[in-house]
């Protein structure tokens, strides 16, 4: 079976009413608004993440409406009622945008799994592969390790480039069975890379609910028994010193981590940042110089850098 799709290049003052028209007048199967600034915001609010604009396919310039109808509906028809609703709606006073109408059809799928598609095995290394829970994947070499995820739970597909930047730090970081503390986890995907390369004991943290949710999730997954996970800001209320601190945030917020690292850190310890926009690494540089700290590696894929980072003395 097949959907008519009527999208609209609107504004977010009529979001509600055509939303409400579409489902009392028009009867339709369902609706949904993509507005720009729920874009720019999303990263903010869910993962501390800037989002890049430039790869969002159909960003609207402000708000795009979407009506999802039966294939049998009256195409010309509803175009027409939509049409005569902005008007109206204009008519109030209201900022319709630029007001134009698309249709097409698409094929009525099963939408609780279409987003899996989006999501492959991640060949990542000569170690590692992220492995979709859906797929199967026979690794090349017989002791790559293979994380198993469910990546529709929580930021840290292992698509992002700030992810694979904090894998690369893991790897060249664990050259021994190490402790660990994944600060930020967000699906899992670090503490249970760590464990897979070795790490002896792991504690991952995060300050929201779905993402300890979800990497208890994944790491049960994955079968594994030496990760722990507690909801904290950064390191609060978190005890002992680690040979590993990773943390995939924000520089603005790594700034804050920078002052508890050195109590949380062994002696050789090392910490591993990413998710830092190439702009702030001035900030970064001066507060880790501030904390007796410096840099032993650095590595950038496109605008975003990674570090591995040691103290001073060392
Ligand atoms: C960019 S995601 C990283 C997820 C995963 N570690 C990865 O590398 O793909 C950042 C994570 O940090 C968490 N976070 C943001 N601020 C935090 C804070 N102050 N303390 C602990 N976690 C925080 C977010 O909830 C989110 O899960």
């Amino acid at each position: 079976m097949k959907l008519l799709v009527i999208k609209i290049a609107t504004s977010h003052e009529v979001e509600d009413a055509l939303s409400v028209f579409s489902q009392d007048n028009l009867n339709a199967l369902g609706t949904e608004t993509r507005n720009r600034d729920d874009f720019k915001k999303a990263g903010w609010l869910h993962d501390s993440t800037v989002v890049e604009m430039d790869d969002i396919k159909d960003l609207p310039k402000d708000t795009q409406f979407i009506a999802y109808f039966d294939q049998e509906a009256d195409k010309d028809e509803l175009v027409k009622k939509y049409r005569a609703k902005l008007k109206e709606l204009n008519g109030y006073g209201l900022n319709i945008g630029e007001g134009n109408i698309r249709t097409s059809y698409i094929a009525d799928q099963d939408w609780n799994t279409a987003w899996q598609k989006y999501y492959h095995v991640i060949d990542f290394s000569r170690h590692l592969a992220i492995v979709p829970k859906w797929e199967h994947y026979k690794p090349v070499f017989k002791d790559q390790q293979l994380i198993k995820l469910d990546p529709g739970l929580a930021f840290g597909t292992g698509n992002h480039k700030t992810t694979q930047l904090a894998l690369m730090g893991i790897e060249r970081a664990m050259i021994r069975p190490s402790t660990v503390v994944d600060v930020g986890t967000g699906s899992g995907i670090l503490a249970i890379a760590a464990a897979k390369l070795g790490a002896k004991k792991i504690l991952a943290t995060d300050i929201s609910d779905e993402a300890v949710t979800a990497a208890k999730e994944n790491i049960a997954l994955n079968d594994l028994h030496n990760i722990s996970v507690h909801k904290t800001d950064l390191l609060a209320d978190v005890k002992g010193k680690f040979n590993i601190i990773v943390a995939n945030i924000l520089a603005e917020i790594l700034l804050n981590l920078i002052p508890q690292l050195d109590s949380h850190l062994n002696k050789n310890g090392q910490a591993i940042f990413s998710g830092i926009d190439y702009l702030q690494m001035p900030k970064i540089k001066r507060a880790l110089n501030a904390n007796d700290f410096k840099i032993d590696l650095s590595m950038q894929q496109g605008r975003w850098v990674g570090l591995v980072i040691v103290r001073k003395d060392k």
